[in-house]
This record gives C-alpha cells, sequence and structure tokens, in this order.
C-alpha cells in the first residue's frame, strides 16, 4: 500500500464507520483529512444524509464548502458528536503530535467539544514513543511578541532546540489561521510525561495552545501495509 492509499484507506473506513446520518462531524485539517471529506461528499451525496460540519482550519473550511457540505459553527454546534482528525505521529498510549501543518488551536478546540474523537492516519505515523517516527519536534502556537521568551524559557524548562517556524514561500514566520506564531520544540528526552508537559508549557506566558493531544483520541484508524 501506497502513502496515499493508506491515508485513503484509513480515512474512508473512519468516514463509513463513524459518520451517522443527522450528525455533527469535526472535520480536522491536513492531507489524510482530504480524503475524509472526499468520502462524506460520495455518503451524503448516495445516502443522502445530513451532516454539519464544524472546521478546524481555514483548509478544512475551503474543503467542506468545495464539497458544498453544510458549514457550520461551535457558536450554534458546541457539541459535536465525532471528529476525525490527522496526527504527526501517535504513540502506544495514543498520544498525538499534531500541528505539523500549523494547525492545532482550532484543532484542539474542537475536539474537545467532541463526543468521540477519531484519528486518521498513515502507517509512518504511528510510532511507541514520541519522538520515534516525527523529528520536527512538538509544534507549539505562541503570540508573536512573546516567542522569544518563550523559547528561552522552553529549552530552560526541558532543553532540547525550540525553532521559530519559518514560511516557506514567503520571508519570516509562518502565521497560524489565528495570527500566532509556531515555535517546533525538538526535545531530547522520550520518557517525559505529556500531560504534565502540556500543563506546564501552557502557564508560560504567550503560549497559546500546543500539538500535544494527552489523552484525547478515542480511536485510531490506521492505513497500514496490510489491509485488515
Ligand atoms: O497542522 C496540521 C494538523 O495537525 C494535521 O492534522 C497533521 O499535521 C496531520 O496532517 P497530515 O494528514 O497531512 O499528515
Amino acid at each position: 500500500m501506497s502513502l496515499e492509499e493508506a491515508k485513503q484507506f484509513a480515512a474512508r473506513r473512519a468516514v463509513d464507520e463513524y459518520i451517522k446520518k443527522d450528525c455533527i462531524f469535526g472535520v480536522g485539517s491536513g492531507s489524510t483529512v482530504v480524503y475524509a471529506v472526499q468520502r462524506l461528499a460520495e455518503r451524503v451525496e448516495t445516502e443522502k444524509l445530513k451532516v454539519t460540519c464544524i472546521p478546524t482550519s481555514f483548509q478544512s473550511k475551503q474543503l467542506i464548502i468545495k464539497h458544498k457540505l453544510t458549514l457550520g459553527e461551535l457558536e450554534t454546534h458546541p457539541v459535536i458528536d465525532v471528529t476525525i482528525d490527522g496526527a504527526d505521529e501517535v504513540d502506544a498510549e495514543m498520544t498525538l503530535i499534531k500541528g505539523g501543518g500549523g494547525c492545532l488551536l482550532q484543532e484542539k478546540i474542537v475536539a474537545s467539544c467532541s463526543k468521540k474523537f477519531v484519528v486518521i492516519a498513515d502507517y509512518t505515523k504511528d510510532s511507541v514513543k514520541l519522538g520515534d517516527r516525527y523529528k520536527k519536534g512538538i509544534p507549539i502556537e505562541v503570540v508573536p511578541m512573546a516567542y522569544v521568551p518563550v523559547q528561552n524559557k522552553i529549552q530552560a524548562l526541558y532543553g532540547g532546540e525550540v525553532k521559530l517556524r519559518k514560511a516557506v514561500a514567503k520571508a519570516g514566520p509562518v502565521v497560524t489561521d489565528n495570527g500566532n506564531f509556531i515555535l517546533d520544540w525538538i526535545f531530547t528526552d522520550q520518557d517525559l510525561r505529556w500531560d504534565k508537559v502540556d500543563n506546564h508549557l501552557k502557564m508560560i506566558p504567550g503560549v497559546v495552545e500546543t500539538g500535544l493531544f494527552v489523552r484525547m483520541c478515542e480511536k485510531l484508524t490506521l492505513g497500514s501495509l496490510k489491509v485488515t
């Protein structure tokens, strides 16, 4: 199975299993989610499902609009039946690193409002310990004016390297959908208690959210090398 086939397999399987008629659906972000939205659009067309889609980023809102699905928002739908989202890495305890594509704050808000949070991933994301697979570090969204003190504080607390994420086709930093910057913390200690780290990092003034999703993922649908 190629990487794209694995993403597609995981996404389609999750949509078929978890999306029911009349449900409120949290739409994650990233390349794997694209296949989930495509599958949902097929099912809406053929089964005449009524599904209201709550986006987790500019990208997922665009996907919902492109596929002519019903767009909702947390203001009117604060309780979501199921959210399906991708991940950059999933460890043995289903702790996730997310935010490789810069979307983590809205993803975590939407996941926290969801009765069920399902992660779809290809086989390259599956690890035992965080850092085994995803080498770019833990994304941390910060208020722009605070990025240097936050960088210094994380390095002093936990070591490793904390880098400001730079844009690719623009000079300067990546700016998130919320107008913030992203720091990528390349950690060295893989045995940290990630729930404590997440809470600790969020106590640093200027940190808005982290890409650590601890005990949030209930189900993982993996596109593996073997089709089961
Ligand atoms: O910021 C991006 C999101 O957290 C994505 O869900 C994550 O990076 C996984 O994306 P992909 O499915 O493209 O690997």
